[in-house]
Formats: C-alpha cells, structure tokens, sequence
C-alpha cells in the first residue's frame, strides 16, 4: 500500500516581528496560507528508514539523515522503516517552507500509513517554526515562534504567482539583521474581509518586517517586486524570510501572459502560478 501526501508552499501574506525570547527566537504575529504549488510525499512499508528525492528541485537537496522528511519519519517512530518518495518542485531555502511543509506531509503520510495520531503542535515544533501551521495546510494565524495557531475569518478566493529569482536566503542571518525586533502585532481581532480588494487594500496595511534585511541580503529581491506589480499583481510582497515573492491576482482572471511574460523577461528566475488554497 502506497501513501501519497502533497506538500504545499507555505506564503507568510503579513509577517511582524514582534520581539525576541531569551533563547534568541523571535516572536512572529503572521497570516499564513498555502498554495496548490508544492512537493509530494510518497511513502510505502519497508523494514528500513529510506529516502530517495526525485524532481525538478531536487539537485538542491541531498537524502542525507538531517534531511527534514527523515527527522520527521524518526519524530514520529525512531524505530519504525518506510520508504519515503519526496518529488521536490519547490526550490530549497526560499521563503515557502519547503522543508517544513515536507516535513509535515510526511508526518501525515506514515500517521495514515500506520493508523496512528499526529504528534501534538508543540512536538512537531522541533522540527521547525513552520512545521505545526504546515500540519494543517489551511489559512491561520501564526504566534510565539510558530507555534500558536489560531483561525482567520475566511479569505476571498485568490490566485497567486510565486516567483523565486534563484538565489538563496539565510533565515538566520536576515532576523539578526533586523534593525527593531519589537514591531507592532496584526490587529487583535482580524477583519472580515468584503472582497479581495477589501482584503488587499488591508494587506497593504500590513507588513513584512523581514524584508528590508533580506533585500540588503539579495537586492534583487526588489526587482521581483517590481516585475511583479509590473504583471498586474493586486498585491505583491516577500513570503518568509525571501528570497520568494509572490503575486495575488482575481481568480480565474490571472491573464494567461503573466507566466509567460515574467518567464520571458526573467528566464532564470523560478516562477509557478495556482491558487490559494
Ligand atoms: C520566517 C518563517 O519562514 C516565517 O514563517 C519561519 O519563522 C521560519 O521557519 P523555519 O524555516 O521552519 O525556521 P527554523 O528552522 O525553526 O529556524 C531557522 C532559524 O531562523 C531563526 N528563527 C526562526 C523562527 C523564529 N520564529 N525566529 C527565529 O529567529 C533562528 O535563527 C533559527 O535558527
Ligand atoms: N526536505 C527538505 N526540503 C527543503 N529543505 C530541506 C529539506 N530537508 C532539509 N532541508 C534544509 O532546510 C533548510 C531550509 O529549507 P526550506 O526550503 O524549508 O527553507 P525555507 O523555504 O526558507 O523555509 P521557511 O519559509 O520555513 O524559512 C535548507 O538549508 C535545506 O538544506
């Protein structure tokens, strides 16, 4: 019996730092949603532990055991084997939790697979801030480090260009980069939004405090901006810690050039579009 979980990109919509613990972690106040853009996990019964790694991003990543599929395989069941299929489509350290979202299908997939529960948020933490809003894969609200989830009001359907321009960003280094760490939180209580230009006209609003570090880190960050508000996106800004942005547009009304238009104009850049979902 074969298991197949999709892993989808994780988009940080707004993303606040809002102050620092002790043990260095900053503290986020962040609107997270995920795309039908993503890896897939694919896991069968097998007396040992194995991970191969196949699809077009996967030249960035070695099956190594501190890959983040096999911590997870080992958080859930030290002892237990699988054999684990990642297809990685999404590029390595960009912003759209990749690993964390691998980490959480796969913890997904040997759960079902063996008919056991999933680990508690606050286990799954270890293996990353992402992990607990990745387990889920639906819009939310995250606090702490990553750890405090809560549900937002529901979103309008959207589209979304994601679009990574090949260069990689250190998450580490971009938060000790911050120039203040304790920033304003979101609204206590979110709106409910009318529509997505209700909903847009409020991301504007909102920030990404990890912006200007990572453009100081990679300035072409600020040209994928650009090109993306040069496509027409409704709203544009940096997902994570970069170097990914991403582009929202109505849905449906994505104009069939917008692909192959920043495609033409940025043939190295990596660029995907779908929809929220
Ligand atoms: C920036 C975000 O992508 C927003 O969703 C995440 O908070 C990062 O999540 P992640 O990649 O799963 O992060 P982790 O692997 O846990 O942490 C990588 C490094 O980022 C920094 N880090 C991460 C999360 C956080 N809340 N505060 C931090 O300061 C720490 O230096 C940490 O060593
Ligand atoms: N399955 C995996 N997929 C991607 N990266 C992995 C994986 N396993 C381990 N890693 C390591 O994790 C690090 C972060 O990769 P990831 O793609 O999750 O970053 P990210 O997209 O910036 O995540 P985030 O948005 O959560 O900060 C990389 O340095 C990578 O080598």
């Amino acid at each position: 019996m074969a298991i197949e979980v999709f892993a989808p990109a994780k988009i940080n919509l707004t993303l606040h730092v809002t102050g620092q613990r002790p043990d260095g972690y900053h503290l986020l106040d962040s609107l997270v949603v995920f795309a039908d853009i993503g890896d897939t996990i694919r896991v069968v019964p097998a007396a040992a532990l194995s991970l191969e790694i196949d699809g077009p991003e996967a030249v960035g990543l070695a099956a190594e055991p501190d890959n983040l599929v096999l911590r997870a395989a080992r958080l859930l069941a030290p002892e237990q084997g699988a054999a684990i299929t990642l297809t990685k489509r999404l590029p390595v350290a960009s912003g759209i939790g990749g690993g964390s979202a691998d980490a959480a299908a796969t913890l997904r997939a040997l759960a079902q697979l063996r008919g056991v529960a999933l680990p508690a948020p606050e286990q799954v933490l270890a293996l990353g801030a992402d992990v607990p809003g990745c387990l889920g894969s639906a819009p939310v609200r995250m606090r702490g480090i990553g750890e405090r989830l809560d549900p937002v009001p529901p979103l309008p359907a959207m589209d979304i260009v994601l679009v990574n321009p090949r260069v990689a960003v250190s998450t580490p280094t971009v938060f000790k980069s911050l120039a203040t760490r304790d920033n304003p939180p979101m609204q206590p209580v979110l709106p409910h939004w009318q529509d997505l230009s209700d909903f847009t006209g409020w991301l504007d609003r909102q920030r990404n405090d990890l912006t200007a570090p990572a453009i100081v880190q990679q300035p072409v960050i600020a040209d994928v901006l650009t090109a993306l508000r040069d496509v027409g996106a409704l709203f544009a800004a940096m997902s994570g810690s970069g170097a990914t942005c991403f582009g929202l547009f109505p849905p449906g009304a994505m104009p069939d050039r917008t692909y192959p238009t920043l495609s033409l104009r940025h043939p190295d850049w990596w660029i995907a579009q779908g929809k929220i979902l």
